[in-house]
């Protein structure tokens, strides 16, 4: 699996967030977004696994073999902000749920449920409803969704937003499992996520941005 995003170009309201933002991820390689709050580092996210239309530009997903490009809702888990869990179900209907829905695209499969939570750190404790569990477990959940079922574009915003110490590390150790399997990994954050050999791109704003290009 390999990523390019050529040229792409993205617009929020009526205010162009960024232009010309091109990069090219091949299978084991990571790449960091970093930059201020509103920046535009959800929005290339975003755009990047398809939930978002492009002003501008191209991104395509090629998978090993494949001649055309792969749709984004079959390569890539996606990890925003919010959990995208019910609070009123327990973990396991959630994860059961998960499973279910992205299904499996690609070998090899997603974990069991029971490993997933151990994956996470958190075994043992599926039964409960999800709201009933700390900021930190909610979110450690959140990533075991990504264990269920296989993808691989991982597709991270934040995603060590409430975590301890222990929980950072964990999450690193999963990424970089992820990466050493052949995955693909593009994330937003604010603190170093402890990842070695990772590509940077620093985002501006629209204050960053050229107006000329568009001229
Ligand atoms: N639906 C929207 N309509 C209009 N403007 C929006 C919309 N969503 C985001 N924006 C604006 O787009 C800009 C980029 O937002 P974005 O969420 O991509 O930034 P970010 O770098 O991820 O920020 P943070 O670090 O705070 O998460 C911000 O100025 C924001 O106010």
């Amino acid at each position: 699996m390999h990523l390019t995003a050529e040229n792409l170009a993205a617009r929020r309201g009526d205010d162009l967030i960024f232009v010309n933002i091109s990069f090219y991820l091949a299978a084991g390689e990571a790449l960091v977004l970093t930059g201020r709050n509103g920046s535009g580092k959800s929005t290339l996210l975003r755009v990047v696994a398809g939930l978002l239309r492009p002003e501008k530009g191209t991104v395509i997903f090629h998978g090993d073999g494949s001649r055309g490009g792969r749709h984004p809702g079959e390569v890539c888990h996606y990890l925003g902000h919010r959990n995208a869990m019910k609070n009123e179900l327990t973990v396991a209907e959630n994860l059961d749920f998960w499973s279910a829905f992205l299904g499996e695209t690609d070998a090899p499969a997603g974990l069991p449920l029971e490993a997933a939570a151990e994956a996470v750190g958190l075994s043992g404790i599926t039964h409960l409803p999800f709201g009933y569990l700390s900021a930190g477990q909610q979110r450690r959940f959140a990533f075991a969704k990504l264990l269920v079922s296989h993808r691989p574009v991982w597709i991270l915003d934040e995603p060590t937003a409430a975590l301890d110490a222990s929980a950072d590390r964990l999450f690193a150790g999963l990424i970089e499992a992820h990466l050493a399997k052949g995955g693909i990994v593009l994330a937003a954050t604010h603190q170093p996520l402890g990842l070695k050999n990772v590509q940077e791109l620093k985002m501006t704003g629209f204050a960053g941005v050229d107006q000329g290009v568009w001229g």
